[in-house]
């Protein structure tokens, strides 16, 4: 159910998580990173690129990168801060699971934790221990459960996000529910704040967004492959949309020219209130993927079951 592996083709080391039903993940230590989500039927519900670096400092492009303790390049530290390219170790000896992190016997699971060396105290000067369980549910759904402690003698402060890449069948298939109307930070405009005013998020062209105050629930519905991901999340009131579409995917060294139409970015953050920790404090937040058939809702697509459902 829990199983350690070296990869042969990086030699990097990689936790594989199977779930009784036959739904699984793949965690790589690099970065502490999800690579790899299938449902019970075998498909994969992650993306991951073809052209993906597997060697540091390159954080891995695709799956589900950690963001910490900076989201994007505002701030002193490199984009998206460093947890995401550091080699995150297996935590034998977890804090006890906030009560609503739901293990059961079958449900396989792995604890992760970054502390600092001398390398990271370095640049970020901040004695912290961050934490995550990776685990897998009943119906397949994925769930992370992070901590962050502060076990410094100083408060410090710190952006996050699980920068989820999702498969889907063709972006301009594809349409979210959940952030209408809402204000967001236009990545692509200096961080100039919008409301949105569309009646749900559909796809044309490049969009680097951070929508605010978000709900627990988002749902993302891939109109051609009949399956929506419905994402929740506590602690994390920040979603990033991202699609670099045709321009920018040429550009990016690690990905395909053509893979901007086979993923989207949800990421559920903490960005626009940055977070501080006093000695002895910690923080907790959780993200649960699901990814559910479209026409389990009725037949229909019906936002307002998949969103309060
Ligand atoms: O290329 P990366 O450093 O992995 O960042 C990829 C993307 O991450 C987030 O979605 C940001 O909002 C984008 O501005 C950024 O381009």
């Amino acid at each position: 159910m829990v199983e350690f592996v070296k990869d042969g083709a990086t030699g990097m080391e990689k936790v594989l998580l199977r779930e009784p039903g036959g739904a699984m993940a793949q965690i790589h230590l690099y970065g502490g990173h999800v690579t790899s989500w299938k449902n019970e039927k075998g498909n994969e519900l992650i993306f991951l690129s073809s052209k993906a670096i597997f060697k540091p400092p390159k954080a891995i492009r695709g799956g589900i990168p950690v963001c910490f303790p900076q989201f994007g390049g505002f701030g002193a530290l490199e984009q998206h801060g460093f947890a995401r390219n550091r080699m995150w170790s297996v935590d034998t000896n977890p804090p006890a699971p906030p009560s609503s992190a739901g293990t059961g016997p079958n449900k396989p699971y792995i604890d992760l934790v970054l502390k600092p060396a001398e390398e990271e105290l370095k640049i970020w000067p901040h004695n912290f221990e961050l934490y995550q369980r990776i685990m897998l549910g009943f119906s397949g759904e994925l769930s992370s459960i992070i901590r962050v402690r502060n076990v410094d003698t100083k408060p410090f402060t710190f952006t996050f996000a699980l920068h989820t890449y999702l498969s889907v069948s063709d972006i301009s298939e594809v349409r979210i529910e959940g952030l209408e109307t809402l204000d967001y930070l236009d990545n692509l405009q200096d961080r100039e704040r919008f409301t949105e005013q569309g009646d749900a998020i559909t796809f044309d062209s490049e969009v680097d967004r951070i929508y605010l105050g978000t709900p627990a629930k988002i749902a993302i519905i891939d109109h051609e492959k009949k399956r929506t991901f419905v994402l929740k999340k506590e602690g994390l009131p920040d979603a990033v949309v991202w699609n670099p579409w045709e321009k920018k995917a040429k550009v990016m060294v690690d990905f395909g020219d053509d893979e901007y139409k086979h993923m989207l970015c949800v990421e559920a953050a903490a960005v626009e209130k940055a977070i501080t920790l006093k000695p002895g404090e910690e923080w907790k937040a959780r993200q649960e993927i699901s990814a559910v058939p479209s026409s389990y809702f009725s037949g229909q697509l019906d936002p307002c079951k998949v969103l309060n459902g």
